[in-house]
């Protein structure tokens, strides 16, 4: 009989398909602004078991492609070609990949899909390129490419401060969600510089956050949102009638918090039969994301 075992585990080590979660803000707090304009944050990260896949495989050549066109999205814009890119020009490393996602999770819907994909391929990359680069660097490295990508190259959800690179792990409660995208287009940049916009909301400690509980929790940018996308107040409005929904980061999901998966179960029938132009999906709060248990030994 052959022995395939050589050239199974051989292959197994040129590819890689490794989960890119999405994560909620459960709170944000708005609480100041930098020189640069770019805010001061205090906000709580939470991870779903819902997300992209991404899809590596090693080259030789050192050549990067992508494998998975995203409409709208050119190819140096790519997360996913952006992450591989930054770490090759930044190790030396004289191996390629080709790139691809299976994309679940709506793009620039407050859900950090395109930071999670960032992180799963620099995570990824640093295993397969074998660069030994520790989990603090690839961090550092991730926040050139957006304020979300640390939190997800770390894995723990996490308190976050500045604009979002300071982060400390916190256990969070993990509840059943039902996420709502309304169909509309939110332009992060727009939210942070309407004139209306909350930006003085004073600093709280973490402890008091973590504190007040999930009842307290609340996202400053939400009236803005709400005042300029009426498919998002009204998707607010719909979800609080039934269960405590808050907007994650800048919009447009909004989220609703469920006491069990039935309940998520039913709630989220009751969106798609009464309202067929969102798009919802239920999901479970992570503490710890998939990502850390998702590499080969
Ligand atoms: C606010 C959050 C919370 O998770 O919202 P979402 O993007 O997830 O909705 C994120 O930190 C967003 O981070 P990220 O998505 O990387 O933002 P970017 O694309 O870099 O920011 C787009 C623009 O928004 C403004 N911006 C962004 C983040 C921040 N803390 N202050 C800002 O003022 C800046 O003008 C920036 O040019
Ligand atoms: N791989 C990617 N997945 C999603 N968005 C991407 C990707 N690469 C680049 N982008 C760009 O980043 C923007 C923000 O995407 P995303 O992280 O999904 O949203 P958000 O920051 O609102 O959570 C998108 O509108 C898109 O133009």
């Amino acid at each position: 009989m052959p022995d395939t075992s050589f050239s199974s585990d051989a292959s197994a080590q040129q590819t890689l398909t490794l989960p890119a979660p999405a994560k909620l803000n459960r709170m944000l707090h708005i609480v100041g602004r930098r020189d640069d304009g770019y805010h001061e944050l205090q906000t709580l990260f939470q991870f779903l078991d819902h997300g992209d896949d991404i899809h590596l495989r090693l080259r030789q050549d050192g050549e990067i492609t992508l494998t998975d066109r995203l409409e709208g999205v050119p190819r140096e814009a790519n997360l996913l070609w952006r992450a591989a890119d930054l770490l090759k020009r930044e190790t030396g490393c004289a191996l390629g990949a080709d790139l691809g996602v299976t994309k679940r999770l709506p793009m620039g819907g407050g859900l950090g899909g395109g930071s999670s994909d960032a992180a799963s391929v620099l995570v990824g990359l640093n295993h397969l390129w074998g660069l030994g680069l520790t989990t603090r660097r690839l961090a550092e490295l991730g926040l050139t490419l957006g304020a979300d990508v640390p939190v997800f190259v770390h894995g723990q959800a996490a308190w976050a401060e500045g604009v979002g690179e300071r982060l400390v792990a916190v256990a969070l409660d993990t509840p059943w969600f039902v996420v709502v995208h309304p169909g509309v287009a939110v332009s992060t940049p727009a939210v942070f510089t309407a004139p209306e916009l909350t930006r003085d909301t004073p600093a709280i400690t973490m402890a008091r956050a973590l504190k007040g509980g999930a009842s307290s929790w609340r996202n400053d940018c939400e009236d803005t949102v709400r005042q300029a996308y009426a498919e998002v107040a009204r998707a607010l409005d719909w979800l609080n009638a039934r269960a405590p929904s808050i907007l994650t980061g800048t919009g447009a999901c909004v989220f609703a918090r469920l006491e069990s998966e039935a309940e998520a179960v039913q709630l989220l029938d009751d969106v798609r039969c009464q309202q067929p132009t969102w798009h919802a999906f239920k999901a479970l709060g992570l503490n710890r994301s998939p990502l850390l248990d998702a590499l080969p030994a």
